[in-house]
């Protein structure tokens, strides 16, 4: 059957960065269904081969070393463009028209990527369903819609509604790119593809959980997103909340759309209301030192770059596990980390050095140092019985050399098949704001808690660290190794 994937938002900077390189892989490892075709639509007056020479000076620049010119020309022949404005109805039937002649008569697949800016999802959508273009009964129709989804829980319950009102939800694909990294996904394989881990994933032997994403770039030429935006809705609604969800999930009773994401929205249903108490106690943020200099940056500006919090997850297996977790712009170096600290041994037998024992910690290096380290004590040859902590330590780059594919990649082909599984659900993305919603509500009271600021290339403010001390625990705070 033909297959369409028709990006809106064509001459932007995902498509040209992201989407199309990631297609391009697809092609070139032979994975894109046979007779499969990418049509971009936006604004600019792009004929189909000026939007064909954009893309390959871009691809050629984002795709590095996996370019190369012959798969590239077999990949070229498959794109096209159609020249369009969301706002108009008749540009929508252009481009059916368009897309019928190429599928050919009979069934086809679509997949509509809405890579605009987050206020054209809704007019978007709504232009598909008018246009009769999100009827199933000519083949599959899907949407894949990109973050932000609504800017808190009553804007995206309302992006839902309409997007509801034409699409049915096994047609809404809301991505998030950190579903489709590798080692997130090897999350899940550790915890359900082997059965050492289950039986001591719980409170009985787990102390608490930390999730940290460090970026060491700032916000860049970003500023007017970012002042809206602010560190909890650009991270914590989406890319942190997913990796708490699949660390604390329980098993589902298989790998599909449905079973995955019930056992996900089950976690953020079971996570604690923040009482006024906790928000103050329990929510930190930070700003880097030079943000307010940043262009269009508002002087006075209290966006948090950096945030920190703990939560609750009052359920049978993490009752009294505190999860940590935290983010910011800026910081130490470029890290995203699932650690797992385990209890301390309940008896210590070598009393001289039980000062020395670390609780064994697991380590999930989700990029860019992809792998796992199990950290333990072992018995330091011919000195007594003095120890000390090494580790287990599992590289991809050391197991699966050049092989990591980009994060679009897999959630491309994901939604050209038709499978959901790593894609948030309505209620997962609405469950999400209602932890977030009221941190930034409690935020926007002047000083609640305050902006502590932290310079540059430091992990957060010096607080976050006081903080966390005060629980008698540490943040874990080490640059990964690269080879
Ligand atoms: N860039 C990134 O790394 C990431 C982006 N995202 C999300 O992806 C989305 C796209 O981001 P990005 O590519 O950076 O944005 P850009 O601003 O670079 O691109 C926006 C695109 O929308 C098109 N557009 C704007 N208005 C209309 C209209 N009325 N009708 C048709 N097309 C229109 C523009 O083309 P034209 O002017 O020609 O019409 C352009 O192609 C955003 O929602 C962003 O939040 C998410 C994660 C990362
Ligand atoms: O969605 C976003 O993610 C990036 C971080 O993504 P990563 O894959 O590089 O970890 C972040 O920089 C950006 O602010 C945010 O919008």
């Amino acid at each position: 059957m033909p297959h369409s994937i028709v990006i809106f938002g064509a001459s932007g900077d995902l498509t040209q960065r992201k989407l199309i390189p990631a297609l391009y892989q697809l092609h070139r490892k032979g994975r894109l269904p046979d007779d499969t075709r990418v049509v971009g639509f936006s604004r600019t007056k792009f004929t189909h081969d000026e939007w064909r020479a954009s893309l390959t000076e871009s691809t050629q620049k984002f795709a590095g070393d996996n370019f190369d010119a012959e798969s590239w020309g077999e990949f070229a022949q498959k794109i096209f463009y159609h020249p369009g404005d969301i706002g108009q109805a008749e540009d929508f039937a252009e481009l059916d028209k368009m897309l019928v002649e190429l599928e050919g008569d009979g069934e086809s697949e679509r997949v509509y990527y809405l890579s605009t800016a987050p206020r054209f999802y809704g007019p978007a959508a709504e232009m598909l369903g008018k246009s009769g273009m999100a009827d199933e009964s000519n083949g599959p129709r899907r949407v894949v819609i990109e973050k932000p989804f609504g800017t808190d829980g009553e804007t995206a319950s309302k992006l839902n509604a309409v997007v509801h009102s034409h699409f049915a939800e096994h047609q809404v694909y809301r991505i998030d790119h950190y579903l489709g990294k590798e080692t997130v996904q090897n999350l899940m394989v550790l915890r359900f593809a082997n059965s050492i881990f289950e039986p001591i994933w719980n409170r009985n032997y787990i102390n608490h959980v930390q999730i940290t994403v460090a970026e060491e770039v700032d916000i860049g030429s970003r500023a007017g997103y970012y002042e809206t935006a602010g560190i909890i809705r650009d991270m914590f609604q989406n890319h942190i909340l997913q990796l708490m969800m699949i660390t604390a999930m329980e098993a589902p009773v298989k790998y599909a759309a449905d079973p995955v994401r019930d056992e996900k929205v089950k976690v953020l249903q079971a996570v604690r209301p923040m009482t006024p108490e906790m928000l103050t106690a329990d929510t930190f943020r930070g700003q880097y030192d030079g943000y307010l200099q940043e262009k269009d940056v508002a002087p006075d500006s209290q966006t948090a770059t950096f945030a920190a919090m703990k939560l609750w997850i009052d359920n049978w297996r993490w009752q009294g596990v505190p999860f940590y977790l935290r983010s910011g712009k800026a910081m130490s170096c470029r890290t995203t980390q699932i650690v797992i600290r385990f209890r301390r041994p309940p008896h210590m037998l070598f009393e001289n050095t039980s000062r020395n024992c670390e609780a064994n910690q697991l380590v999930i290096q989700v990029q860019p140092a992809e792998g796992i380290q199990m950290h333990f004590q072992t018995k330091v040859p011919d000195q007594g019985m003095r120890f000390r902590q090494t580790d287990l330590d599992f590289r991809y780059d050391r197991e699966f050399r050049g092989v990591m594919p980009e994060a679009y990649e897999r959630l491309l082909l994901d939604a050209l098949e038709g499978d959901a599984s790593l894609f948030a659900r309505a209620d997962e993305v609405e469950a999400a704001w209602s932890i977030c919603d009221p941190i930034l509500q409690h935020w926007q009271n002047e000083n609640q808690p305050p902006v502590y600021k932290y310079e540059r290339g430091f992990w957060g403010p010096m607080e976050s660290t006081e903080w966390m001390r005060e629980t008698g625990r540490e943040w874990f705070d080490t640059c990964p190794v690269l080879h």
